[in-house]
């Protein structure tokens, strides 16, 4: 079986991290996707980040039509700070030693990498898929050549920061963001300032 596994805070998660993770399902051959929530991101200690459930939820709304889709809880559910070394060996013992596990990155997070815990050790536990994101260089050269591939998808300027901006602002985020997690963001109150809502 082969499993892409896409990391990340999701809040919002939005049509570039879909169009990333669908792009290199059809290029990898993948039979599922496994998006991963964040549980504390702590190299974004320095902004505030939404409730875990409801980035989860978001999640799995943003995802439902998708039958090769799937969302896991596993850096939620193990609590403190997430690190992909722990991901990727509590998705390695879900998905037993006969699966392949593919990693997928924008270039900005393949860019930081040597930064996350244990990096020596993430490049034995999966292959790691750098795809292109605009406004960043996609560059895999500080890494190890032979697990590390590098991916060119359609171009989506999209961020979760400019999600939340725009909501807080009071601007639309439809067609940036799935409808249903529109809807949800609405509903939840979230990314308005205090006393907005
Ligand atoms: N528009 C995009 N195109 C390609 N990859 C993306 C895009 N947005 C995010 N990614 C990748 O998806 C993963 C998860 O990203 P994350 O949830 O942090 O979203 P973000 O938009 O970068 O959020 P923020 O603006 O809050 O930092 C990262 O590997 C990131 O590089
Ligand atoms: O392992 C680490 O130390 C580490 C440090 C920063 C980010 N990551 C992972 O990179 C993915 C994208 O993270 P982020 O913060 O850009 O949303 C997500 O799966 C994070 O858990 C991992």
């Amino acid at each position: 079986m082969r499993v892409g596994i896409m990391g990340g805070t999701f809040d919002p998660i939005h049509h570039g991290h879909l169009v990333a993770a669908s792009e290199v399902a059809d290029r990898f051959e993948l039979d599922e996707v496994v998006f991963v929530p964040t549980g504390q991101p702590w190299q974004k200690s320095d902004v505030a980040v939404s409730p875990a459930e409801d980035r989860y939820l978001m999640t799995v709304i943003a995802t439902a039509s998708n039958p090769r889709f799937t969302v896991s809880r596993v850096d939620i559910d193990r609590g403190g700070p997430t690190y992909t070394v722990d991901t990727l060996r509590d998705l390695r013992r879900a998905y037993g030693t006969e699966a392949d596990l593919f990693f997928i990155t924008g270039a900005d997070a393949l860019d930081k990498i040597l930064s996350w815990k244990d990096a020596g050790d993430l490049f034995e536990l999966a292959h790691f898929i750098g795809v292109t994101r605009p406004g960043f260089d996609l560059n895999a050269e500080h890494l190890p050549a032979s697990t590390v591939s590098l991916v060119q998808v359609p171009a989506m300027a999209i961020s979760s920061t400019d999600c939340r901006r725009r909501v807080e602002a009071g601007m639309p985020v439809w067609y940036l963001v799935p409808d249903g997690v529109v809807q949800y963001i609405a509903k939840r109150g979230l990314y308005r300032k205090v006393g907005n809502n």
